[in-house]
């Protein structure tokens, strides 16, 4: 009887930066449903290792797999499939934020926008912020906005760089929240936090990365 394949699976991944090891050997598998939070020290690797994730870099070597077939982020499902979150999102300058959520959701294919947007909006807490440009947010409210371009677009799986970055108290709680919803919802979810409380409240397993 053969196993269903895990929603993501990582093996052997390697990075290298021309003498430089970053990431040796490194295997992790995430569930449907279920949370998996990559912790350790600056510089251990783990924003490399959610890049070459989540297709923004190219690992020296080593397999990623989802629904047990090759990641390919050129494919259509890989792209309607992962929501990334990464620690240096940039926005377009001249587009509100609601015109960002708005075109996010067009690009996706979303039925009823309007609704939806409005409905993350009041969730991310930026509703009284809609029409304002990016470069006119405060850093926390900007974090909001770019976790708002995760939860308005299809997603089975989250993979999210430090989302607590910025956020007050009250973000901190709400995203822990939001992340358990969207883990009862079926989603996985793969994170990298320095933040105690949220990887306690969020994940299910945990792997720390050491320092070099
Ligand atoms: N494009 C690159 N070229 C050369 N070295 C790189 C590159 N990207 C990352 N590195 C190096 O890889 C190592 C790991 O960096 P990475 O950003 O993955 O660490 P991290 O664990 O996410 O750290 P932090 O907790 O500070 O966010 C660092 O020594 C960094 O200088």
């Amino acid at each position: 009887m053969s196993k269903t394949p895990p929603l993501l699976r990582v093996r052997g991944l390697h990075r290298r930066f021309g003498d430089l090891d970053v990431i040796t050997g490194l295997d992790l598998e995430v569930e449907a449903g279920r949370a998996l939070a990559i912790t350790g020290p600056n510089g251990s690797g783990k924003s490399t290792a959610l890049r070459c994730i989540a297709g923004a870099d190219e690992p020296t070597d080593g397999t990623i797999e989802l629904d047990g077939a090759a990641l390919d982020e050129r494919s259509a499902v890989v792209r309607r499939d992962l929501a990334v979150v990464m620690d240096d999102m940039s926005f377009f300058p001249d587009l509100s934020v609601v015109e960002h959520l708005d075109l996010l959701a067009r690009a996706h294919s979303i039925e009823d926008v309007e609704s939806v947007v409005d409905a993350v909006l009041t969730d991310v807490g930026l509703l009284a912020q809609a029409g304002q440009l990016p470069g006119t947010l405060s850093s926390g409210q900007r974090r909001r906005l770019a976790l708002a371009t995760a939860f308005v677009r299809p997603r089975r799986l989250l993979i999210l760089d430090e989302p607590e970055q910025r956020l007050d108290a009250g973000g901190l709680a709400w995203l822990a929240d939001r992340l358990n919803a969207e883990k009862r919802q079926g989603l996985g979810i793969l994170l990298v936090s320095h933040d105690t409380s949220l990887v306690e409240a969020v994940a299910d397993d945990v792997l720390a990365l050491e320092g070099r």
